[in-house]
């Protein structure tokens, strides 16, 4: 198969750094007294290359496909629910619905793949790659075609939120069964053993986690059948098209892009990071332009988390998903830039430095 050629992400400028530094040390506060909010401030000056970071015009867009995986009865809900749920997105009744208004954030949701006819339905863009993907037990869940829409999917959905002006994107998903290919992913991409990568997702119970267990480890044989190759040997694009939902690679490529352009994004939950994974097997620069939104309940993100190395801002115990956990950080990382921007320094103050 041809290497997917994505356009070119820089790693983010760093000449700004120590300028940075010293506007953040400068303020009237003990030298790292704003603990993670001044890890925050850097990382959005850096991202942005400028002294004076601004997020305050988020958008965020919650992805939603069905997954064909879901009939192995790996979710404690029926697949239809994917559907139901983005209704309650649009008519503002699902949890992100709340925390957006709370927050007067812009909600997009986008149909990838939702296995429903929803072409109708108002305020919802369509970019149906397919009526959801195939199980990926007995078949890869998509074809390269597929993997491509999707990820131009979330492209697309990210340029129009740059030529809407945006500043910051967060981004979350919705389709029953996706845990199962979170852990798929994280268990193929970073070669842990798939009872590491599991959990309880949307609420199984041990039995069902161990039904994931099983039928992740089927596919698994299925592709090392196909390929005569350890799955761990697959290139990124082929183990995404074997196991990968159309939402979860329409989030790799709206991070993709945003990295590309330079935007800051959000970083929700388990499955939300595990499209951070593939995206950053196909570039690793993607990183440096997320920000880790919180730590799942999901047992598997801890590990996830710690392979990016990443201190999320916070830990509710929520498992949720739908860029629940995004928005809820949101005032948390605007205030980053509210402190660097409006704060006092100890010469404009007239405030005495310590030792
Ligand atoms: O992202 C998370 O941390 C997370 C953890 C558990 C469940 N979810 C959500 O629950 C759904 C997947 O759960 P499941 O059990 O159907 O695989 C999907 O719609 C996700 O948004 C999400
Ligand atoms: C009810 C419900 C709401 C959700 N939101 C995100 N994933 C979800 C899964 C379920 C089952």
């Amino acid at each position: 198969m041809k290497a997917f050629n994505f356009p070119d992400i820089k790693p983010v400028a760093t000449s700004l750094e120590s300028a940075l530094m010293e506007k953040i040390n400068n303020k009237t506060k003990p030298l790292g007294s704003l603990g993670i909010l001044e890890t925050l401030a850097l990382q959005l000056g850096l991202i942005q290359n400028s002294p004076s970071p601004t997020v305050d015009k988020p958008k965020m867009l919650v992805f939603a496909g069905d997954n064909g995986v879901a009939v192995q009865g790996v979710s404690p809900f029926p697949q239809e629910v994917t559907q139901q749920m983005v209704l309650n997105f649009l008519a503002g009744g699902a949890a992100v619905s709340v925390f957006c208004q709370q927050h007067n954030v812009p909600l997009q949701v986008v149909d990838v793949g939702v296995n429903a006819e929803l072409a109708t339905v108002p305020l919802l863009t369509n970019h149906k790659v397919g009526m959801g993907t195939k199980d990926f037990s007995v078949s890869p869940a998509m074809t390269e075609a597929e993997f491509l829409l999707a990820l131009g999917a979330g492209v697309k959905e990210v340029d129009l939120a740059h030529s809407e002006g945006k500043n910051i994107l967060l981004f979350g998903e919705m389709g029953i069964g996706n845990t199962t290919i979170g852990a798929a992913l994280m268990s193929a991409l970073l070669s842990k053993p798939v009872k590491e990568c599991v959990g309880a997702g949307a609420g199984s119970t041990t039995a069902g986690i161990e039904k994931k267990i099983a039928v992740i480890e089927t596919a698994f044989t299925r592709i090392e059948a196909f390929y005569q190759q350890p799955i761990t040997d697959l290139s990124p694009e082929v183990i995404a098209q074997e196991l990968a939902g159309f939402e979860v690679v329409a989030m790799a490529g709206a991070m993709l892009r945003s990295a590309e352009l330079g935007i800051a994004y959000v970083i929700d939950g388990f499955i939300c990071t595990a499209a951070l994974l593939l995206a950053s097997k196909l570039n690793p620069h993607v990183v440096d332009y997320g920000i880790f939104a919180h730590q799942s309940h999901e047992k598997a993100h801890l590990a996830l988390l710690a392979h990016f190395k990443a201190k999320p801002i916070l830990s509710l115990s929520m498992r949720l998903g739908e860029g629940s956990g995004a928005i809820v950080a949101l005032p948390i990382i605007q205030s980053a830039t509210v402190f660097l921007n409006n704060m006092a320094s100890f010469e404009s103050a007239g405030v005495s430095e310590g030792l």
